[in-house]
């Protein structure tokens, strides 16, 4: 499989306008550059359904988030793990979860 490159500096600065609700972030281990989002619901069952269907959409991009998840809360970290840091894999699955958020 292709190495999959991060984005460039350049890339990586249009994200503040590409995915707006998206915030710089490091992966859970600290390690590696990440976009986050949080999310707030009316209760768990709503934040377990988004998460559902959040987990299909993983599975169709082959790409996986970390995630979090308090009763209503449910916070989602992308990262690339393959390339260190962010790819254009992230940003795909930011405007699929965007698309059903
Ligand atoms: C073998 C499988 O395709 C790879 O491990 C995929 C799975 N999901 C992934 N998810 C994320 N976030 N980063 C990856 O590099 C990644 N790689």
């Amino acid at each position: 499989m292709a190495k999959i490159e991060k984005l460039t500096d350049s890339e990586r600065a249009a994200l503040v306008d590409l995915l707006p609700a998206w915030s710089f972030a490091r992966t859970n281990a600290g390690q590696n550059d990440a976009i986050e989002r949080k999310f707030v619901f009316k209760d768990f069952s709503e934040a377990f359904a988004f998460m559902a269907r959040v987990a299909l959409l993983a599975e169709k991009h082959d790409h996986h988030p970390e995630w979090t998840n308090v009763y209503n809360r449910v916070a989602i970290t992308l990262s690339t793990h393959d390339a260190g840091g962010l790819s254009v894999r992230d940003i795909q699955l930011a405007e699929a979860i965007d698309m059903i958020a």
